[in-house]
């Protein structure tokens, strides 16, 4: 063997160097946070600590940047808990999501405020709307569309009697694992428990492998965790989160049938996001029940060339329209071309709300 030219010695000397000016930079960029905080305090009373769009910008800077070794994501990863930890420095955020403790979408919620933000469970969809809209949070995360199943119907119907505002997105990616308490033996399982959806998404595996077992479903994935912890014939589908928080080992890893299986959550608050540089908008729009009215509704998107991500429709609950259309495009409502677009479209609807504009999801 050659002798190694530099020793472990003087690398560990060089990364204690290293870690001294990393403390020191990290230090310096909380002081110039909380001076970011004073000038926010004495300038907007009231104001809004939390800046969805500059901590897109900051973080896509850094996967810009980024030379290596460590993955662009990785990075922007550590970034994203210095400035949770910047942020909670200036007001710790709180922010309420669709629980129990456990599921995905506290591990989105996480993923997108850092570890450093206050996060509350709640008991369903409406719930964390209306916990954003009293005040008690700042901010809520709810899902809105899988890659497999599709839209989910309660997010997009509590928008519509809803006056607040869409700050950001994230994008989870959705692993499931066969869980068990300790005891269990592959053998003994007979039933299963997961939320329908998680069933749907691991479905063929499921007939493959278990085509015997009872699937039980219940409200979240984190409940079937809880549930299986006390019963030696069971399993639960979820995922690494709920897994930690019960103890729970895993029979089969990642078993979803699509190995791109994500999905899209939602940040709701109260707050107009400024243009961030690489944005989406999302609208809901009711057309008058006559023909052509869906050619009259695109056609202005297509003049203009913007590139609409989703189109969903809803039967309207208010019984004056038949139905209403869920849509995302990419750009900012601020940009001129998309100003234009939607004073069009305006014309040509019965009602446009729009529900937000904000920064694509960077991580
Ligand atoms: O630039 C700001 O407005 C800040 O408050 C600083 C900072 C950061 O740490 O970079 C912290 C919180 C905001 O959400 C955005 C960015």
């Amino acid at each position: 063997m050659t002798e190694p030219t530099v020793s472990l010695e003087a690398l560990r000397q060089r990364i204690d160097a290293l870690d001294n000016d990393i403390l020191r930079l990290i230090s310096e960029r909380a002081a110039c946070a909380q001076q970011v905080a004073e000038i926010k305090a004495e300038h907007e009373p009231g104001g809004v600590f939390y800046r969805p769009e500059r901590e897109a910008q900051v973080l896509r800077r850094v996967m810009e940047l980024n030379k290596g070794p460590l993955d662009s994501e990785e990075m922007a990863r550590l970034f994203r808990e210095i400035m949770s930890a910047c942020l909670a420095l200036e007001q710790p955020v709180k922010v309420a999501y669709l629980g129990p403790e456990g599921t995905f979408t506290q591990q989105a919620a996480l993923k997108h405020f850092g570890e450093s933000a206050i996060s509350l469970p709640m008991a369903a969809i409406d719930e964390v709307f209306r916990e954003v809209e009293a005040g008690a949070v700042n901010y809520g995360v709810v899902p809105v569309e899988n890659s497999t199943e599709g839209v989910i119907n309660h997010t997009l119907d509590s928008f519509m009697d809803s006056g607040l505002r869409i700050c950001g997105e994230v994008v989870l990616r959705i692993h499931h694992h066969l869980l068990v308490a300790e005891t269990t033996r592959r053998d003994k399982v007979s039933r299963i428990y997961s939320h329908p959806q998680s069933f749907a998404q691991c479905r063929k595996w499921l007939d493959a492998h278990f085509p015997q077992a009872e699937r039980v479903p219940v409200s979240s994935n984190a409940e079937a965790a809880r549930l299986v912890k006390t019963e030696w014939h069971s399993a639960a589908i979820a995922g690494d989160m709920a897994a930690k928080l019960y103890g729970l080992s895993k029979l089969a890893e990642k078993i979803e049938d699509r190995p791109d299986n994500s999905t899209r959550f939602l940040i709701i608050g109260n707050q107009d996001v400024p243009i961030s540089g690489a944005d989406k908008t999302s609208l809901v729009v009711a057309m008058r029940n006559q023909p052509g009215a869906l050619h009259d509704l695109l056609e202005p998107f297509h003049r203009h060339q913007i590139d609409m991500t989703r189109l969903e429709t809803r039967p309207s609950r208010t019984g004056v329209w038949n139905y209403v259309f869920f849509i995302d495009f990419k750009g900012h409502c601020e940009e001129p071309r998309v100003a234009a677009m939607l004073e069009e479209v305006q014309l040509r609807a019965a009602e446009v709300k729009v529900l937000g504009s904000y920064p694509v999801g960077v991580l």
